[in-house]
């Protein structure tokens, strides 16, 4: 482990000042939590020359070493993730400091954003409940505004399918689908390493110009475009998550400032142009918690549009409602965004994470079993109809939200009772006046084209209608906070454990959406499982042992682990097992369902592990 470059030992000195500011600025960023695993900001980096993985101590010089290929970065930004020339075509000059002039104007507010929640979290951990705010009265009172109309690229949006950014197959797949819209995520389906983020960006880059192909060698298949791709809509990730390969001014960027001003950069003039008739770049906006949250993105697409010249109101971001907090904040939520805004959307897995994460504090609004609820439990009915009521009141698309049942291949019967939920669910939605929806997989679409085409008659939406607006006006916040009712049993708690577990493994190895169990689990499913799973044992909640009572406790979960483990291991074959990253993803989720502490999110806990340091993959930084 001797060879080493000089451009590595030019930066050296400055690397280790980058390691221990991004240190201290996660921790700061994240209210002193989430630094306990130290091994790759710390120790773990990659000799791009010799192509081996070193320890930052074993550094040494060899003067003989070919030059690097290197990013060329402006002032104060800096690098650290593996240089590829495809990777550098997106991460030029002008690219870079388009996101770092994002990061220096909103860096301020969004580390003001995030530390509301923290306050926020505290009065209910007190006792206090979500309400709406009555300073905000007339916002919400108000008849005489609406949103910006919609443009007419996105008028009908009744079936949406969603899926990773990465991999590249996968996109062309999406885009082919016969969805009208294609939600490409950096969020909860992408497990957001340095590889899947870059390829992500090349992949939207090249989709949005109409480029993108792809050959499987292995099956002899060629991807390309059809004829008539679904439109893009993409979905970066939430405030909460850092992107530490990339560093403005010493400091971890925020990572859907990166997400968003990469692909903005790179894609605007061929979207409008391309897909959005004069309008867009479209987006998805995630686990916003404040309408304070919302004004943040109006201020990030007014520089933007600014920027790049474009007219304002170009840009269009439906919201995904998926906190509880956010639930009594959609009118104000709208209100910001007005000149930008393409709606709402259910996030129900995230909603129903929320739900848990808010309530940590009271043993009265303990969750039944995961698979219980659904969409028929009183109070996520009453967010969906107080959605739905908000965005046809403002003008705007009410999305549904995923059913989690993606095609069973190997059982008919089991297929087509799946395929039956799905059309249940999708039935729900139109009749309670959603104008579109989601679907996870294309095998689901014509099914889901059927029921919301049907239903809609030849129209492109319901805005317009009154669906859904009756129930929607009479819900209250009692409605919106009823605890859900069900039973809680020890089975729940073994099947919490066993697919938290491979989620997570999958994650760690980098796929963020993972068939479990003929279900489609991606990060905010598996965060359901993780927070019920805390919840159930900060609590000692009784549990349905087969007709015996017993309480959730460490011990219970120890055994629990222990068992789903070795059960895993026999589903998946012990040489998988072994490889994959199961134990490690074992000990993290055990750790993290026994915590004193409820952690804010399984994903930023997690991330440590799966950043990996290329020193001197940028030019030499200019701090
Ligand atoms: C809570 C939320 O945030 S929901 C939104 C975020 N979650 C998601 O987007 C999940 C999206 N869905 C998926 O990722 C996938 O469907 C999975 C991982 C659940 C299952 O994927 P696979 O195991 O590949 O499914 P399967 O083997 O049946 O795939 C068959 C074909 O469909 C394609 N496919 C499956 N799902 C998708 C999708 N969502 N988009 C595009 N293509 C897809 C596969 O690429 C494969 O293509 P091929 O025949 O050319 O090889
Ligand atoms: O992002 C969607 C969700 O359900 O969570
Ligand atoms: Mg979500």
């Amino acid at each position: 482990m001797t060879k080493f470059h000089p451009c590595h030992i030019i930066k050296d000195d400055s690397l280790q000042i980058l390691h221990y500011l991004s240190r201290i600025y996660l921790e700061l960023y994240n209210g002193g939590k989430h630094t306990r695993c130290t091994l790759p900001f710390s120790t773990h980096t990659w000799d791009r020359c010799s192509n081996e993985f070193h320890s930052t101590d074993s550094m040494a010089t060899n003067a003989a070493a070919p030059p690097c290929p290197c990013y060329d970065t402006p002032e104060g930004v800096d690098i650290l993730g593996r240089y590829d020339p495809e990777f550098a075509a997106i991460l030029t000059r002008d690219a870079l400091a388009f996101v770092a002039g994002l990061q220096r104007e909103f860096r301020g507010a969004v580390r003001y954003a995030m530390e509301r929640r923290r306050e926020a979290q505290r009065r209910y951990d007190a006792g206090e409940l979500p309400r709406f705010d009555p300073a905000t009265g007339p916002v919400r009172e108000a008849g005489g505004w609406a949103c910006a109309p919609v443009p007419p690229a996105i008028a009908d949006r009744t079936v949406e399918i969603t899926g990773p950014a990465e991999p590249r197959k996968m996109v062309i797949n999406a885009l082919n689908s016969g969805a009208k819209v294609f939600m490409a995520d950096f969020e909860d389906a992408l497990s957001p390493t340095w590889e899947n983020l870059m390829r992500g960006q090349v992949n939207l880059r090249d989709a949005v110009a109409g480029t993108i192909t792809y050959r499987d060698a292995a099956r002899g298949r060629e991807y390309r475009l059809g004829d008539r791709p679904a439109t893009l809509f993409v979905r970066p990730r939430g405030w909460h998550l850092p992107e530490a390969h990339v560093l403005v001014d010493g400091e971890p960027a925020i990572g859907c400032l990166v997400d968003f001003g990469l692909y903005f950069f790179h894609s605007h003039a061929a979207f409008r142009s391309g897909q959005g008739a004069g309008f867009g770049p479209f987006f998805y906006l995630p686990k916003m918690e404040h309408s304070r949250e919302a004004r943040i993105w109006k201020g990030v697409f007014e520089r933007a549009e600014k920027e790049t010249g474009i007219g304002r109101g170009s840009i269009r971001a439906t919201v995904l409602v998926e906190t509880l907090p956010a639930v009594f904040q959609m009118e104000e939520i709208l209100h910001e965004l007005r000149d930008h805004s393409a709606g709402l959307n259910c996030g129900r897995w995230d909603y129903i994470f929320s739900y848990v994460k808010t309530f940590r504090a009271r043993p009265d609004r303990l969750l039944p079993d995961r698979a219980l609820v659904g969409m028929a439990q009183h109070f996520m009915r009453s967010y969906s109809h107080l959605l739905i009521q908000t965005c046809h009141r403002r003008g705007v698309h009410a999305m549904g939200g995923m059913a989690a049942q993606i095609p069973i291949k190997d059982d008919a019967a089991a297929n087509e009772a799946a395929l039956e939920l799905v059309r249940k669910d999708k039935l729900r939605e139109v009749r309670a006046g959603h104008d579109g929806t989601w679907a996870a997989h294309p095998g689901l679409i014509p099914a889901i084209r059927e029921v919301f085409e049907g239903h809609l008659g030849g129209r492109p939406n319901q805005i317009d209608a009154a669906a859904g607006g009756d129930a929607g006006a009479a819900v209250t916040e009692e409605d919106l906070l009823q605890p859900p009712r069900g039973a809680r049993t020890v089975e729940g708690l073994r099947h919490n454990t066993r697919v938290g577990v491979q989620y997570l493994a999958a994650w760690l190895s980098g796929s963020g959406s993972v068939p479990l169990y003929n279900l489609m689990e991606d990060a905010a499913t598996a965060e359901i499982s993780r927070v019920q799973n805390w919840q159930w044992l900060r609590h000692g909640a009784a549990l349905d042992a087969g007709g015996v009572e017993v309480r959730a406790t460490p011990e219970l979960l120890a055994r629990v682990v222990e068992e789903e483990m070795a059960r895993v291991e026999a589903e998946v074959g012990a040489e998988r097992f072994r490889r994959g990253r199961y134990a490690e993803a074992g000990r993290i989720f055990s750790r993290q369902c026994t915590a004193p502490e409820l952690d804010d999110f399984l994903t930023l806990d997690a991330y440590n592990l799966i950043v990996v340091h290329h020193p001197g993959a940028s030019s030499p930084c200019k701090l």
